[in-house]
């Protein structure tokens, strides 16, 4: 069997189960399973002398943490990468802030990235590199003489053409793809931006999902990614995690609770949310007092100037909601701005009759199957999920919602708090169906076969009814 190289920018904390952040989380349940290398960043940002990258063996896998200079860190990470290509890639090109010296450093990264990973690499090693942060690094491999194969997963959308042009070095990065074999993405949607970006910006050969380019052959599908779905639900359903639920339950004045758990970022749409839910305060007054709502929202990235933004907004929003609307015995909103553990995390989503996971744009999102495998299938809760987050493909039984629609998503909270025991056992039971057969485990082989063997890979059907 080949060895499995993964690359991220984030490698997870294989020892430690209260990581945030979906791909740290989801990477770390696939490596687990086949083991091998995962190579990444050492999440250091200070300089010290001569820093060199740190090699770790955990079970099966080794990790090799590899530094990138303060100088760098900031113009690579907190730039291109996330003042660039994230808000780019969310569709929210009015959030780029380009400057060409960020794009020297993503590039001068993924050099440096590059020289550190070759040496540990043999011939017929699978590459797996992910997410955008690291696009152009299979073709730096190519340049060093890499002849395994190399794989590539985003963890976010693709554009469409329109939006993919008002990337500056766009045609650079999209032949930097078309050298890698396989080119992973969440959504059908995301598969058919990228096709429509190959065909209006590169001279590459397209034929469906396969395309040729400077000789070498790439296939293109769709690989949504999942989560550990009997870990989730041992967590949320563990004695010492029923206990905190049933306290914390207890101290709940309210009858019901809704749930959202999110990175605090722009692209999760928790303002809109958070007027949807005074907007259903209003219109459906009889809920007064007879919920509450827990957002959980860590801070993320918060060097960047519309993160800050975000947590301004939040703040003004909760106070003026409970301003309004708050009795001496009801708060409406509880809005917690630090990471809770994932067992914690999974005892509250189990607690909650529905969660609200409305982002604007969403590559995936791992909470809204998280929400699904923590419920009780006697007595599940509503799941209300924004239609632009990749985890509706696969979810059409959620309550979809538009997040733009304000008036739209207050109806809808209404409707899942109203909802029939039936219709509940229903829509869960299949969602449940569905977020196993498409679980982390299914994600990380069907990627390694499609790398093992990519030009005998079919490319993957166009609904989801086979689970
Ligand atoms: O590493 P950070 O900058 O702190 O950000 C955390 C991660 O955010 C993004 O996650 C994405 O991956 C999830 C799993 O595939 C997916 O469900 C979610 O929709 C995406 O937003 C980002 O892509 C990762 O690189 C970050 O590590
Ligand atoms: O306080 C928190 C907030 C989030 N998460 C986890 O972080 C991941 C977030 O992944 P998702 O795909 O929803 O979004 P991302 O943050 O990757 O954009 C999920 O597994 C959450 O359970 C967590 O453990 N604690």
């Amino acid at each position: 069997m080949s060895r499995l190289v993964v690359v991220s920018n984030r490698v997870g904390d294989l020892r430690n189960p209260a990581q945030t952040g979906g791909l740290a989380v989801a990477v770390s349940e696939a490596i687990k399973d086949r083991g091998g290398i995962w190579f990444g960043w050492d999440g250091n940002t200070e300089d010290e002398a001569d820093r060199s990258a740190t090699i770790e063996t955990i079970g099966n896998v080794q990790t090799i943490l590899h530094p990138i200079a303060s100088v760098d860190y900031q113009p690579f990470y907190l730039g291109f990468a996330n003042s660039v290509l994230w808000p780019l890639f969310h569709y929210r090109a009015d959030l780029v802030r380009y400057q060409q010296d960020y794009y020297d450093a993503y590039m001068r990264v993924n050099e440096q990235f590059a020289d550190g990973l070759i040496p540990h690499l043999r011939g017929d090693d699978l590459v797996w590199v992910h997410d955008y942060h690291f696009m152009p690094l299979g073709a730096m491999l190519r340049e060093r003489g890499c002849g395994a194969k190399i794989g590539f997963f985003l963890h976010i959308p693709f554009p469409p053409p329109d939006i993919f042009a008002a990337l500056p070095n766009h045609q650079t990065i999209m032949e930097a793809l078309l050298q890698y074999d396989v080119i992973g993405f969440q959504t059908f949607t995301d598969v058919t931006n990228f096709r429509r970006c190959v065909e209006e910006f590169t001279q590459a050969e397209v034929n469906g999902e396969r395309f040729r380019f400077n000789g070498r052959v790439s296939v293109a599908d769709r690989f949504p990614i999942g989560i550990d779905v009997e870990a989730f639900q041992k967590m949320a359903s563990s004695k010492a995690e029923a206990l905190f639920s049933e306290k914390f339950r207890r101290n709940l004045v309210a009858d019901k609770q809704m749930i959202g758990v999110d990175r605090l970022d722009y692209s999760k749409g928790i303002p809109a949310r958070f007027q949807a839910f005074s907007q259903m305060l209003t219109r459906y007054p009889e809920l007064s007092k007879t919920v509450s709502f827990l957002q959980i929202a860590p801070p993320s990235r918060e060097d960047i100037g519309a993160y800050a933004e975000i947590r301004d907004e939040l703040e003004r929003l909760s106070g003026t909601i409970n301003g309004t609307f708050a009795d001496f015995d009801w708060t409406p909103i509880r809005y917690i701005h630090r990471s809770v553990s994932r067992d914690r995390l999974a005892a509250l989503l189990r607690t909650s009759q529905v969660a609200l996971v409305t982002p604007m744009r969403d590559g995936m999102n791992l909470v809204a199957k998280e929400y699904v495998a923590a419920q009780d299938p006697e007595d599940p809760g509503v799941l209300v999920l924004s239609r632009f987050a990749g985890a509706a493909e696969e979810m059409p039984e959620a309550l979809l919602i538009n997040p733009f629609d304000v008036d739209e998503m207050a109806d809808a909270f209404n409707q899942a708090l109203n909802m029939p025991i039936e219709e509940r056992r229903e829509r869960h039971e299949i969602l449940l169906q569905r977020t196993r057969a498409f679980d982390v485990h299914t994600w990380q082989e069907r990627f390694v076969a499609c790398l093992s063997d990519p030009g005998a890979w079919q490319t993957s059907i166009k609904t989801y009814d086979a689970a």
